[in-house]
């Protein structure tokens, strides 16, 4: 019988595939971490084919590991990482350049030439979103201007664009279908958040012909099915959303007002905002949440760029950690970071500061400093870029109810702490973290009818602890401003 939903979460670091049951508990899951390139000066890349393959081979092991087959599949529900562009040939499927991964910033001076020609309001009127190299339009634009004879082959219609979600469903389907979803639009800086169409006028502005572009169809339904020589047997693809937006979606965050928060490479707070687009006063983005049942939901969404991955960076560049999760440990080791602050600027800042510029800094340091300070100065790094955003969103739209943390991160106590403190705001933390892969399966699960209605899904799990703060309000505002200097500080260089 069919009644297992293959939930495919393609992240920045790893592809995971994920099996849920009808009762909407996870049975197995695999991942695979594969390699990210960095070919310098805020450059970030992968190659395609191990986007590709990493998550096809999770898929397959996955299902054998839960000892079912292809047959038991009812459908697969796709959440990527967003934004990252891919350009391929449309006859043989070959990619024209590796993928320019959503924390690139090689567009930067594209991106600050196109503000200082006063176009940031044409651009937010229409898309949601605040110029800015993180976002697919002017990667698009870079591979058609710097890889050879593309820009032709383009305007002949014979390449294609896609983001993450976009390239897996053309390989899944052995070529036949060119689709996205609207999250996962949303986030290219040429789609319409308003009439829900790719947008004649920034195309024509970029270059970008409209013939690359996949057809944008809801969240949850028919998305194509694979091809019977991938899995054994065809498999439905029923839902796909970009992976902050099926967070939100895995952690029920149904309701106006409703927030979660993700900690994985990069660090995405988004709240509902309900059938209304909210236009943001503070950095923030309005985007698509979902669209499902012929009516689009919106959220404002905060986005920090590295959040997680300074974490990989002080177990890969540094080499102080050996892994993620020890970081819990040597943190609590010390009182506090003896001053020390880390701002992970790496790839410029982003929400709600948009600073392309700025580079990491470390502040602080005394030759007293050791690793487990550094470390700690890590996690709480990760804190306070989700206060900056947090308070930019009561700006925005009042009040938060309450705070759902998810993500790999997340199941770090010592970080669950300090956001609660740092916050003054308790957060909810459920049981199961990886509410990206959740957020696909209940997509697909709702598209392919194992399951009726969202109604039903609220509850599904129900597991979850509570970390509440208890830090004084004084040494509260003291670590945050010694937090906004080391910002300032971050900028200015
Ligand atoms: N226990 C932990 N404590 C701190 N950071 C962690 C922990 N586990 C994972 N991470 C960090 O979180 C990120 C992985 O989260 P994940 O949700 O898998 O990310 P992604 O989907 O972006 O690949 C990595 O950057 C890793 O360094
Ligand atoms: O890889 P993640 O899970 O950090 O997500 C990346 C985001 O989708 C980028 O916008």
């Amino acid at each position: 019988m069919k009644e297992y939903i293959l939930s495919l979460d393609q992240g920045t670091t790893s592809s995971r595939a994920v099996l849920f049951n009808a009762k909407g508990e996870k049975v197995a899951s695999v991942q695979k971490e594969y390699p990210q390139i960095f070919p310098g000066n805020g450059w970030v890349e992968h190659d395609p084919m191990d986007i590709l393959e990493s998550q096809l081979s999770s898929a397959r092991e996955v299902i054998a590991k839960a000892g079912i087959t292809a047959e038991d599949v009812a459908a697969i529900g796709i959440a990527n990482q967003r934004e990252t562009t891919i350009l391929w040939d449309k006859n043989t499927g070959k990619p024209v350049y590796n993928a320019i991964v959503w924390q690139c910033r090689r567009t930067s001076e594209d991106c600050a030439r196109m503000e200082s020609q006063g176009l940031q309001k044409f651009f937010k009127d229409k898309t949601g979103l605040l110029i800015d190299p993180y976002f697919s339009a002017t990667k698009i634009k870079w591979i058609l201007e710097n890889v050879e004879g593309v820009r032709e082959r383009a305007e002949k219609g014979e390449i294609l664009f896609g983001t993450v979600d976009c390239w897996l469903i053309w390989n899944l389907t052995g070529g036949r279908v060119h689709v996205t979803d609207y999250s996962n639009a949303s986030r290219t800086m040429l789609f319409n958040i308003h009439t829900l169409e790719w947008d004649r006028e920034i195309l024509g502005l970029l270059g970008i012909p409209s013939c690359m572009l996949p057809e944008v169809k809801e969240c949850s339904g028919d998305l194509g099915e694979t091809e019977e020589n991938i899995f054994g047997s065809r498999i439905k693809i029923a839902g796909c959303a970009g992976d902050q937006q099926a967070a939100l979606f895995g952690q029920c965050c149904f309701r106006e007002g409703d927030v979660k928060n993700t900690y994985g490479t990069g660090g995405f707070l988004l709240m509902n905002t309900g059938e209304k687009p909210v236009e943001s006063r503070h950095g923030l983005l309005t985007t698509i949440a979902w669209g499902i049942g012929g009516k689009v939901n919106y959220a404002l969404e905060g986005s920090v760029f590295v959040s997680g991955a300074a974490v990989k960076w002080l177990r890969d560049e540094l080499c102080i950690i050996r892994t993620a999760s020890e970081t819990e440990e040597l943190a609590r080791s010390v009182e506090d970071t003896g001053g020390v602050y880390f701002v992970p600027a790496f790839v410029g800042l982003g929400a709600p500061y948009w600073k392309p510029e700025a580079r990491g800094m470390i502040t602080g340091l005394t030759r007293g400093t050791n690793r487990c300070h550094i470390v700690r100065a890590t996690l709480e790094a990760m804190c306070y870029q989700t206060y900056d955003v947090l308070r930019a969103m009561e700006e925005d739209a009042g009040a938060i109810g309450s705070i759902k943390a998810d993500g790999g991160a997340a199941s770090n106590d010592f970080l669950m702490e300090f956001q609660a403190d740092i916050l003054g705001h308790s957060v909810i933390r459920p049981y199961n973290v990886e509410s990206t892969a959740t957020g696909a399966a209940y997509l697909a699960g709702l598209g392919c009818g194992l399951w009726g209605s969202m109604e039903e899904l609220v509850g599904v799990s129900d597991k979850f602890r509570e970390f509440i703060p208890s830090m004084s309000e004084g040494k509260r505002s003291d670590l945050i401003g010694g937090w906004k200097k080391a910002v300032q500080a971050a900028i200015r260089e």
